[in-house]
């Protein structure tokens, strides 16, 4: 593994709440590339104070032995750019630990899955200082401090209007893409939010999904002639959900994420992963957001609805 030296230049100010697959990786790419990086973190706080942080990407190893590690948001620096890479079921928590981080100015850019979670920030911190960021990436945390990247990397990144209205192209979406291009990371922009993550629960639906009531990796999945027939029916609702709000998904986006799971590694998805380690699953902004949205626009997608009832209860069972 190659040490890297980090130099601090005087531009944003990053801060990143949960400091686990998604922002133990991109944090650390920002840091690496000269950022001012503070990290929230949780059971890993002693450890990554002491020992820093470990990242082994696809793209080159390094480490980190120092960064600002906190474990009360109170403690930290108010920030321009505030990441949360919590999980989504952990997003109960934000009202207490977004506040004191965020400047008057800043913003916070959610990097998850699922949809519905910047209608909730923009309640805690207003509707004028919230983003969106869609990660097509594999990474996984192996241990305390310990990030392993193994595929991909870009991140799509949209602007949030209130009731999730198209922003466009905003000057302050350039300004953070451009720090993550200096940080090697790839930004996609999105005009439409919205669409954006409609798009990519065409594949979290039933990936994320049918890997865990069927014990499956996304190879096993694509290759049986039956489960992969149900992908595609789910990826239709999904298509079907966004209809039902303008956004219209081209039905070859549905047969080049089928093309793309052939030619992907086989994955454990962190939906799977999640449920092998009894941790709970992001069912509600994966599955029960969408849902609800589908049907407040007066659609009903019938396999969703079963995926997510059983859903609901492998999450129970597998916590008591
Ligand atoms: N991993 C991936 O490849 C991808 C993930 N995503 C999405 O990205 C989001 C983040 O996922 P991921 O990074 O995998 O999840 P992880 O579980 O790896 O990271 C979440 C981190 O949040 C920390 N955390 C929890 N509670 C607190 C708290 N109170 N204060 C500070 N930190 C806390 C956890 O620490 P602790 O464990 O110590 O509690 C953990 O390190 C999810 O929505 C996921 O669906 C999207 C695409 C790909
Ligand atoms: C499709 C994949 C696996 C990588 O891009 C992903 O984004 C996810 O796990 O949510």
């Amino acid at each position: 593994m190659t040490q890297m030296t980090t130099q601090t230049r005087q531009q944003r100010r990053y801060a990143v709440i949960g400091t686990g697959a998604i922002g133990g990786f991109y944090g650390a790419k920002l840091q690496q590339a000269g950022f001012d990086v503070h990290f929230l973190l949780n059971r890993d706080y002693q450890w990554v104070r002491d020992r820093g942080l470990v990242v082994e990407s696809v793209n080159g190893d390094f480490t980190l032995p120092e960064v600002n590690a906190y474990q009360q948001p109170q403690k930290m620096p108010k920030c321009d750019v505030v990441i949360v890479a919590l999980k989504t079921t952990a997003n109960y928590l934000l009202p207490q630990l977004l506040p004191p981080v965020v400047k008057d100015n800043g913003v916070v850019v959610l990097l998850q899955n699922g949809l519905g979670a910047e209608e909730e920030v923009a309640q805690i911190v207003g509707s004028n200082r919230v983003m969106g960021g869609l990660c097509f990436i594999c990474s996984n945390k192996i241990g305390p401090g310990h990030i392993r990247h193994s595929d991909y990397g870009a991140i799509e990144l949209g602007d949030y209007g209130e009731g999730y209205r198209p922003r466009g192209i905003t000057d302050r979406m350039q300004a953070i893409a451009r720090d993550f291009n200096q940080a090697g990371i790839t930004i996609l922009d999105s005009e439409d939010l919205l669409a954006s993550r409609w798009k990519k629960l065409v594949w979290n639906i039933p990936f994320n999904g049918l890997s865990v009531i069927l014990d499956a990796k996304t190879d096993a999945l694509i290759a049986d002639r039956a489960t992969r027939c149900l992908a595609e029916d789910l990826m239709q609702e999904v298509v079907n959900g966004a209809a039902a709000y303008d956004r219209a998904i081209a039905p070859e986006f549905v047969q080049e994420m089928l093309d793309k799971t052939v030619k992907m590694k086989p994955y454990l998805t962190s939906m799977k992963l999640d449920y092998d380690r009894r941790q709970p699953l992001e069912v509600e902004a994966i599955f029960g957001n969408p849902l609800k949205k589908a049907a407040q626009a007066g659609v009903r997608l019938p396999k969703i609805e079963t995926l997510y009832q059983q859903l609901v209860f492998l999450d129970r069972r597998n916590r008591r």
